[in-house]
């Protein structure tokens, strides 16, 4: 089941020795349960860290988020987490990678599941393999698995694909677009590029260089499912555009 994330009035300041530094400032951000949200900004906007206080790996200095009906307060294993490189433990093969989670909880482990979950990213045939022996599209499939192998009610995605190659990298975005159209999941993605936003999100936040606040929030209006010939869909120009604008206002170069 998906689940909503509200987030209010959150601002999250880092102390290093007598420095100070506000990475995030008043962010209020509601994403609906099975929306699809990307979120943009210059580097050191504080994307990361958004991400990791929506996951429960830091506490906001200012503010409260929740997910569901519930404060978060901790991790959540009731979230999945992918980020840009796999981490996969190069001792255990492509189940075991994926069942990891599993493992840790403590949990009955359910081999159908764990099959479907491969197929459903296309590694069928690759259960037995070791890490070492996949391409790096492949690896980041297998971390996708890994973050859905608890059912959670929400996806949290840390530029997953910028380690791709651009081919790779597009047929990544078909697939999370499959994934997250067959599970039905609430996903937020953080990415560099603003075709990949555009092209799987249903809003993309726009961020302000650092303190990071909302600029603004685009909807994108193109039918699902997407694919590449969605690059031609005037909606999908006029989307880049703006986002672009309001990057380039603000200093930033894609
Ligand atoms: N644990 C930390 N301690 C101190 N400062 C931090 C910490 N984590 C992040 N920062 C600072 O907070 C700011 C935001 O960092 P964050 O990683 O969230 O940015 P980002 O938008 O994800 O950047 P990038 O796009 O380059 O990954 C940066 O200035 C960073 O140096």
């Amino acid at each position: 089941m998906a689940e909503p994330i509200a987030i209010r009035g959150v601002s999250k300041n880092f102390q290093t020795g007598k420095t100070s530094l506000m990475a995030l400032k008043d962010i209020e951000l509601d994403v609906a349960a099975g929306e699809f949200v990307a979120i943009v900004g210059a580097s050191g906007c504080g994307k990361s860290t958004l991400l990791r206080l929506i996951g429960g790996l830091l506490a906001p200095s200012q503010g409260e988020i929740r997910i569901g009906d519930k404060a978060v307060t901790e991790p959540n294993p009731g979230i999945g987490i992918v980020f840009q490189t796999p981490v996969l433990l190069p001792w255990r093969t492509v189940r075991e990678n994926v069942r990891l989670p599993l493992d840790i909880q403590r949990t009955a482990r359910d081999p159908q599941r764990i099959g479907a979950l491969l197929e459903l990213v296309g590694l069928r045939g690759f259960e037995s393999s070791s890490p070492f022996e996949l391409s790096g599209g492949m690896q980041q499939r297998v971390a996708l698995c890994r973050a859905l192998v608890t059912d959670p009610s929400l996806l949290l995605m840390d530029e997953p694909f910028g380690a791709l190659d651009a081919l790779t990298r597009e047929q990544m975005n078909l697939e999370l677009q499959r994934v997250w159209m067959d599970t039905g999941k609430t996903v937020v993605l953080i990415t560099h590029s603003i075709t990949e936003a555009v092209m799987l999100a249903d809003r993309v936040v726009v961020m302000t260089p650092r303190p990071g606040r909302i600029q603004e929030i685009i909807s994108v209006e193109m039918p699902r499912p997407r694919d590449f010939s969605s690059l031609r869909d005037p909606a999908f120009h006029s989307a880049c555009e703006r986002i672009r604008t309001l990057m380039n206002a603000s200093g930033i170069v894609e």
